[in-house]
């Protein structure tokens, strides 16, 4: 059983790591648990999985009737929790953070239900701090966690990648045919799960300069910004080669056929982009618990693995950036190679076989 969600950069480690499970034992049983109303109970039947949802969120900082509500929905889920885990007894759970992991292995560990949690940042998050005591294994993704986590607990796994993006070598001649893009240079803009403001606004006001170079754009907004970058492309006149996209689908394909990235620092995104080795800009959100986001792009830019742009100069600065990068072939080649040299490309596997030892 996996649970979590919330955004993409839990709900795909989740896929990633049921996948893996299937692809060693393809009669295992799997089963997602989320939260209703969240992107998970669309992304994971997608993917092919049974997903049941839980009426629950997370506290906001403010006074507001949905906080009110809160101790109301904890004990509504860990009620349903108890009567799904009854129902389908798993020889194991996983929780990837987000607000349904934490009803759910809280009654499985209670259970006696052996308990992995996956952590994706460098810095942790609500739930699984509080999950970590009750669990028997915390996989993570950086080094020196043992600050959140008890350190006989922590397996250093690294972030569980989709396959298809872990397989992108051979990719980008389909990749360009299948955007309809041309051998020109190719910018990828990426703004996480759910599209970024600040990437967006940069590329409104750098969009004739990309034009007047010739650069080819895969540009994903965010299904929350998507009418408005539609709208301000469309005014832009002829805009042969910049490819808006709400959300991309084929993210496998969008990085084969990128040259250079620009990113906001999710913990997924950092680790896709070291496993498909791109030379990128990061602009961490400072919208964030903890600036966690900039702790994650740090741990590249520190070993000069990849550029850094705060978000609040980003509108100035960004987009000369990357052009100068476009231009800089023997600097992208370098950022290439060192950001590749961080990847863990065998994450998914080595969280199974963690399951596994539980299990047995
Ligand atoms: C605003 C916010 O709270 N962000 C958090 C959220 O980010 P967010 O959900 O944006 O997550 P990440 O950047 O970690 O991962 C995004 C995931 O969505 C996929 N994807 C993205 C765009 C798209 O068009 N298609 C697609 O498939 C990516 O391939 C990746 O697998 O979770 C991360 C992991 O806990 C955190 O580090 C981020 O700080």
């Amino acid at each position: 059983m996996i649970s979590g969600g919330g955004t993409g950069g839990h709900i795909y480690p989740a896929i990633a790591i049921a996948n893996a499970f299937k692809a060693r034992f393809d009669d295992a049983e799997i089963l997602f648990v989320g939260a209703e109303g969240k992107m998970e109970m669309q992304k994971v039947p997608e993917a092919g999985y049974k997903i049941i949802g839980l009426w629950i969120s997370g506290l906001q900082r403010r006074l507001t009737f949905d906080n009110l509500l809160f101790p109301v929905k904890l004990v509504n889920s860990l009620s349903k929790s108890a009567g799904i885990i009854r129902r389908f007894r798993p020889h194991a759970v996983v929780g990837v953070g987000g607000y349904a992991s934490g009803p759910l292995l809280r009654v499985a560990s209670r259970k006696g239900i052996p308990a992995v949690i996956q952590e994706q940042n460098s810095y942790a998050g609500l739930t699984n701090k509080l999950l970590a005591k009750k669990v028997q294994k915390i996989c993570v993704a950086y080094p020196g966690m043992e600050q959140f986590f008890p350190a006989n607990k922590i397996a250093f796994t690294g972030n569980p990648v989709r396959k298809d993006i872990v397989d992108l070598a051979g990719k980008k001649e389909a990749a360009l045919k299948h955007f309809d893009l041309s051998d020109a240079p190719v910018l990828m803009i990426l703004g996480g799960s759910l599209g970024a403001r600040t990437l967006n606004d940069s590329m409104v006001l750098g969009l004739e300069k990309l034009k007047a170079e010739g650069v080819q754009v895969i540009w994903q907004c965010g299904k929350f910004y998507h009418a408005e970058m539609k709208q301000k492309l469309e005014a832009s006149g002829d805009a042969k080669g910049i490819l808006l996209f709400e959300f991309l689908k084929e993210m496998d394909l969008a990085y084969a056929a990128a040259d250079v990235v620009i990113s906001r620092a999710g913990a997924l995104s950092v680790s896709e982009l070291s496993i498909a080795a791109k030379p990128t800009i990061f602009v961490p959100s400072p919208n964030v618990a903890e600036d966690h986001q900039t702790k994650n792009a740090k741990a590249l830019v520190d070993n000069d693995a990849a550029i850094l742009v705060k978000d609040v100069e980003a509108r100035d600065r960004l987009i000369d950036e990357a052009i100068a990068l476009i231009h800089n072939q023997e600097k992208q080649e370098r950022l290439s190679e060192k950001i590749k040299a961080l990847a863990k490309p065998n994450a998914a596997n080595e969280i199974v076989d963690e399951i596994l030892k539980l299990i047995a």
